[in-house]
């Protein structure tokens, strides 16, 4: 009798959790619909009455998720057997910063986000007494295209002078407000505990040193290789012996990628270099069309073509007459039609490849629209970067931009030289990013630790900088900059780690998918274009949204026998790049390059040493001592 009461019991415990879920998920739609819009509003029109409307709707979010968090927290999870249930009701449960009971705290860290991300997006940076730009597309083209060593570090200096540098004293408030409301329920040491806590691993921490430890040799070879080359461009004046690359000559504002100095840097620079954004401004490429092109790819595959409140409610060019968020994003309403992009696009190969990125988180959001609500998220943030990326590896082959009538003559197999040049430039891009997507979050966790203070924000972001990438500003820096403010995921609040996961999960991908199209040929020149089948093991894996831990997700698109696969992976990455590794080393050993920089030293980065309050006592404290030695 008592094993058919148990029985029963928790049947019917069953269905009354099924049947909170349900009600769950239709509130939880209603609710982040609306935030989701007042949140648009305010990022596609910044004024006073959107930031409020934002603010007032986060609070509202915030507030929905506490109260279901405490219903939740009624069942009992040992009865309920279904796996399935249980992950749903510890996702309800799972609310972050929501379970701070201090609101007023929480609306202040919503006001301080929403200001911070204004001062950002608002910033014009001054490149001389009479000339202020924004950074979309003014800055960003100078920053692109400019090969002047001044003028770029105009622009560069000008930039960090207008934006993170005006929100420096927000930063330390909002760090701690963040601390506060995260150590609230007592489950996170700090909010980058919190963040990391996203890739459901006890180990992700080391995992991602050893992802960033195997692929740093590439990257030297990389920059010992793009270093000689700028030598002989800017001279060697501006090259100090510590082998660091000034920070502001290669591409992008942030050193993040190098993809748009190819034409300096070039191996084989007298052969045709593919000039994309010329070619689509030759092909009368406009924004319109740079979607329809992405769009294009991804129904090719069998995905998703966008549904029609796309075109109708996404704002794709920066418009007149009012302020906006430009750093572009991928919106998901959860209402299961409306999915938006925000893009102040312009007509670059750049920004095509930001186009099929967002796109790119499109598709993801449509193929698990159907989901419950709580399982509408990437695997992991990181699965949610590499699928935004993938389709990137294949599109900008030659073989797919020959196909789509930006590049003239493909590099045949055994063109070595026109093979070497596609690697390099897929290099300046993928590789070049490695340190920089590694290293952005390792800022923010030992601010979150607590192990950097305020006064030495600059000074820590630097050693990294400096460490890591192996740049150094061209200007020098102190600790009243707050440089880490001028890069977006700052104030902006977003994790950045989910990148560096990112570029190396998409090689895994790339691999995986090529095999499951019998695409022959090198991993390199494989495009995806066209393969149904590639698609189809693709959109097996986005349809699994965050409902399995990533593990699955990653067997489910390797379909590898051996359980390591379910990991993180270097190898698929370092055996695209192979050929270009083997150049790589042959020629910085012909040309006798010292590999690496010095670590622990770098040029105008000379922070005087900031005396904490407690280190000021000591020394006092010290030297009153000593005198009183002596005198007695
Ligand atoms: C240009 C791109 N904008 C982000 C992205 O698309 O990831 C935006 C802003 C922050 C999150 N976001 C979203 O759209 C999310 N809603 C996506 C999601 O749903 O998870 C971006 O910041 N990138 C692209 C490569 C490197 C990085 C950079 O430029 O440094
Ligand atoms: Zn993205």
């Amino acid at each position: 009798v008592l094993i058919l009461v148990s029985a029963s019991l928790s049947q019917t415990v069953l269905e009354e959790a099924k049947e909170y879920l349900d009600k769950y998920d239709k509130l939880a739609a209603d609710i982040y619909y609306h935030s989701s819009e007042a949140s648009w509003n305010y990022y596609t029109n910044i004024t006073d009455e959107t930031l409020k409307n934002m603010t007032d709707w986060s609070l509202k979010e915030s507030e929905f998720a506490n109260i279901e968090a405490k219903n939740a927290s009624g069942f009992n999870l040992s009865q309920i057997q279904d796996q399935n249930i249980t992950r749903l009701l510890k996702k309800v449960m799972d609310i972050g910063i929501s379970a701070f009971s201090d609101t007023a705290k929480l609306r202040k860290i919503s006001e301080i986000q929403a200001e911070m991300t204004s001062i950002y997006s608002t910033a014009e940076g001054c490149i001389n007494a009479t000339t202020c730009l924004p950074l979309e597309p003014d800055l960003t083209d100078i920053i692109t295209n400019s090969r002047d060593y001044d003028e770029l570090k105009a622009a560069w200096k000008g930039w960090r002078d207008a934006s993170g540098k005006k929100m420096k004293q927000l930063y330390p408030q909002f760090v701690e407000l963040l601390n506060e409301a995260i150590t609230f329920e007592k489950k996170y040491k700090d909010m980058g505990e919190y963040y990391r806590s996203w890739y459901e691993s006890e180990t992700f921490e080391n995992d991602v040193r050893h992802l960033f430890d195997e692929l740093a040799p590439l990257y030297e070879n990389l920059h010992a290789y793009v270093r000689r080359k700028l030598r002989t461009h800017y001279g060697e004046d501006k090259f100090p012996s510590t082998g660091h690359i000034p920070a502001h000559i290669l591409g992008n504002m942030w050193a993040q990628q190098w993809n748009g100095i190819y034409d300096l840097v070039a191996p084989y620079p007298n052969k045709q270099s593919a000039d994309i954004t010329e070619a689509m401004i030759a092909k009368n490429y406009n924004v319109t069309y740079m979607y329809q092109v992405a769009e294009d790819f991804f129904k090719s595959i069998g995905l998703y073509e966008m549904p029609p409140l796309f075109w109708e409610k996404s704002m794709l060019v920066k418009p007149n007459g009012r302020e906006v968020v430009c750093h572009a994003s991928a919106w998901d309403f959860s209402n299961g039609r409306d999915f938006r992009i925000k893009q102040c696009t312009s007509v670059t190969e750049d920004q095509l490849l930001t186009v099929h990125h967002e796109m790119g988180h499109i598709e993801y959001f449509l193929a698990y629209a159907d989901l419950p609500l709580l399982y509408r998220g990437g695997a992991n943030p990181g699965f949610h970067e590499g699928v935004a990326d993938i389709v990137t590896l294949s599109f900008q082959t030659p073989e797919h931009l020959n196909k789509i009538g930006l590049l003239d003559d493909v590099p045949g197999q055994n063109d070595t030289e026109g093979d070497i040049n596609f690697l390099f430039r897929m290099a300046l891009e993928k590789v070049a990013f490695l340190p920089f997507g590694y290293l952005i979050d390792q800022w923010r966790w030992s601010v979150f630790r607590g192990e950097t203070k305020p006064e030495r924000y600059n000074e820590k972001w630097w050693d990294l900088r400096c460490d890591f990438q192996g740049i150094y500003p061209p200007v020098e820096r102190t600790n009243d900059d707050f440089d880490p403010g001028a890069k977006y995921h700052i104030p902006g609040g977003v994790p950045y780690i989910r990148y560096f996961v990112s570029f190396v999960a998409q090689f895994q991908w790339h691999k995986a998918l090529c095999q499951v199209g019998n695409i022959p040929g090198p991993l390199h020149r494989c495009d995806i274009y066209n393969n149904i089948a590639a698609g189809a093991r693709l959109n097996e894996m986005l349809k699994m949204g965050a409902s399995r831990p990533w593990g699955e997700a990653m067997l489910k698109i390797t379909n590898a026998t051996d359980g390591e696969t379910t990991k993180l992976s270097a190898l698929p990455l370092l055996e695209y790049f192979d050929p270009l590794i083997k150049w790589l080393e042959k020629n910085n050993k012909e040309n006798n390059e010292i590999l690496g920089w010095d670590k622990k030293n770098c040029p105008n980065v000379l922070f005087l040493p900031v005396l904490s309050g407690s280190s000021i006592i000591k020394s006092m404290g010290f030297i009153i001592g000593a005198m009183l030695f002596l005198c007695s």
